[in-house]
């Protein structure tokens, strides 16, 4: 299952292991896919899939191994965009007002347009604040300025949990017209198989801290014959877990 591709075109995860307070939370990970891919990560709950997207762009430590995007390692590079779990956004500011910080801060390569597209499709009223948003309304702001930022690399973390099911269906629309015109590499979690499905050409999947499998939709098509690409994630989710055996160290 280990998988490397050469360093200057991939995203790359080397031997990975994550360990806090006497517990194992990734276990050995080592995991390749050329850059410009769209890699769906699922797992059941507390399998390690937001550590493993925060070790991803450099906001939390592995305790050994690397990540590398395209030769760069993930503290140090600003090519990729991030939209974390809880949609973090400053309570006071409306989404008008995060956009001029957003572009303040990203003088280099800010697109405006791809930002504001985004929240135009979803109607976001720019000047509510953004203590008062829907949760809805909230995740495609975040969506919309991590857009904005325009590096070559996107890692959403559950991006559509808070979603109707039409803006669900639209979103993964528009971020595959986005996708299929910015060649961007997606790395996305989310708790619906169908989004994964969707969107994906590459799939991981955790279970309790170590990568029960791995691969291209196709290569796991063909391993699996007769079952769906969500048949088989369910089943490789279903390894380790709730058998007694946690991985502690
Ligand atoms: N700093 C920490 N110290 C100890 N345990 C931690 C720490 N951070 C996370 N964990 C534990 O590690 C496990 C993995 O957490 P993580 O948030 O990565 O899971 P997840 O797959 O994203 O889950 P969910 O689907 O519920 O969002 C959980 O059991 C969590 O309680």
């Amino acid at each position: 299952m280990p998988r490397h591709h050469h360093s200057g075109n991939a995203l790359q995860f080397s031997d990975i292991t994550v360990r806090r307070g006497g517990s194992t939370l990734l276990d050995h990970l080592t995991f390749g896919a050329p850059v410009g891919s769209r890699i769906g990560l699922v797992g059941a709950n507390g399998a390690g899939k937001s550590t493993l997207l925060k070790v991803a762009v450099g906001l939390a430590r592995a305790t050994s191994g690397t990540v590398s995007w395209a030769g760069s390692a993930a503290a140090e590079t600003r090519a990729v965009a991030f939209v974390p779990q809880g949609k973090p956004l400053y309570p006071a500011l409306t989404p008008a007002h995060a956009l001029v910080l957003a572009r303040s801060l990203n003088t280099e390569d800010w697109d405006e347009e791809a930002a504001r597209s985004w929240m135009d499709a979803f109607e976001i009223p720019l000047s509510r604040q953004c203590s008062v948003l829907s949760g809805g309304e909230r995740t495609q702001v975040a969506i919309a300025l991590a857009l904005g930022r325009g590096t070559p690399h996107l890692v959403l973390d559950e991006p559509f949990a808070e979603l109707d099911p039409l803006a669900r269906a639209d979103a993964i629309d528009l971020l595959r017209a986005v996708l299929d015109s910015t060649g961007r590499t997606l790395l996305i979690s989310s708790h619906l198989l169908s989004d994964i499905d969707d969107l994906c050409d590459h799939l991981m999947v955790l279970s309790r801290g170590r990568l029960t499998l791995a691969g291209t939709r196709d290569e796991i098509l063909a391993e699996h014959p007769g079952q769906s690409v969500s048949e088989t994630a369910m089943a490789a989710m279903r390894l380790h877990a709730r058998s007694g055996e946690r991985t502690a160290s």
